[in-house]
């Protein structure tokens, strides 16, 4: 293991417990995403790692056989990105990139031939001389991104590096970083609290829930087999199918579903991508709302569920708000949890 984490916490003046005892072990290379909603820990774990925040008594932290727990921030060899970028304004995008090498002191002749190289990895070639005020957010953010690679970090922290940028950009930017991180061959850990950045940019994704790590695993994984609601909710908006299990059957408000095996007293998930409207399906709904997305639509539906029950439909037309309409879902696409795991 490249990074490893034990029993790192965080309790901060004034009793919040930010982060409960954490372990993680990250490999040489790897691209790890902590995702989770505001609030949960995930800056503050990142912080630690950084050296920006002192973990409480009895955490360890190493990079591979070196002990970094008490080491200071400068010492760390970690380069970081930060959501404003915190570039310096009134220097050129060279100065930017080669701030890093100067501090450690560099011959000029070493810093140039750095900066151009980190320059050309990074495509910046056109901007090269330009002042930053003079880049746009997505040029500003692969400076960003350039002058924490250029010092040669062994690892890269990036906290939430996209979302200062507007969705069409931040679309366009997620695979431009993912791409750029592999070609840096870097080990990186970047914060986000949106599923989709995540999964597009990481190796593995540890989806964090009030200050610990629910699960972690590669984006496939976390897709497929969430091991709690939480993660359920979280990665791939699972919508709870609350009704009565009997035996391999889930007797909801509009109708039985079929189960793939007897899971009485657990508890049923289902994704809107696998809700279908079919002519002669088990469930019947009422539509409350359509709305076009471009691709699909996004379909509310009343009746089948004791809540709302979301369904997207790729045809060419949606049925209307106030019809009746029949749903099937596949019992391989209904997620089971038991009771434990349900309520977590
Ligand atoms: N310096 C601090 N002093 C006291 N409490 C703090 C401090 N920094 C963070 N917290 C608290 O610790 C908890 C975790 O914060 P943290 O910033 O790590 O969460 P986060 O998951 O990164 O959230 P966000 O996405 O909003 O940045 C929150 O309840 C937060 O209010």
């Amino acid at each position: 293991m490249t990074l490893t984490l034990r029993n790192i916490a965080k309790t901060y003046p004034g009793g919040t417990r930010a982060l409960l005892p954490t372990d993680l072990d990250i490999a040489e290379g790897e691209i790890v995403s902590l995702l989770g909603p505001s609030g949960c820990g995930k800056t503050t774990l990142l912080r630690i790692i950084a050296g920006l925040e002192t973990a409480d008594a009895g955490a360890e932290i190493r990079f591979k056989d070196d002990d970094i727990t008490h080491q200071p921030v400068e010492r760390r060899k970690v380069g970081m990105v930060f959501q404003s970028y915190a570039l310096f304004p009134n220097m050129s995008v060279r100065g930017n990139i080669g701030y890093g090498l100067k501090m450690q002191g560099l011959p000029r002749a070493q810093i140039d031939a750095r900066v151009d190289e980190v320059i050309a990895l990074c495509r910046l070639e056109p901007y090269a001389g330009r002042a930053i005020t003079a880049l746009s957010g997505g040029q500003r953010q692969r400076v960003a991104l350039a002058r924490a690679f250029a010092p040669r970090p062994r690892l890269l922290l990036l906290d939430e590096p996209l979302s200062a940028l507007d969705a069409a950009l931040r679309g366009q930017l997620r695979d431009e970083l993912a791409a750029l991180l592999r070609q840096f061959g870097i080990t990186a850990i970047f914060v986000t609290h949106d599923q989709d950045e995540a999964m597009a940019i990481a190796d593995r994704v540890a989806v964090m829930s009030q200050g610990r790590v629910a699960q972690i695993g590669t984006p496939e994984a976390l897709y497929r087999a969430p091991q709690t609601a939480f993660v359920a909710r979280f990665v791939g908006n699972s919508m709870p199918l609350g009704g009565r299990i009997e035996g391999s059957q889930l007797h909801l408000p509009g109708g039985t579903l079929a189960l793939t095996a007897p899971s009485d007293g657990k508890a049923a998930f289902v994704r809107a991508e696998d809700v279908r409207l079919a002519e002669h399906g088990p469930l019947t709904a009422r539509v409350t709302a359509v709305t076009f997305l471009g691709t699909h639509y996004r379909i509310a539906l009343s009746g089948a569920t004791e809540d709302t029950l979301f369904c997207l439909h790729q045809g060419q037309s949606a049925p209307k708000p106030g019809e009746t309409v029949r749903l099937a879902i596949a019992p391989q696409s209904i997620l089971i949890l038991s009771p434990e795991k349900a309520a977590a």
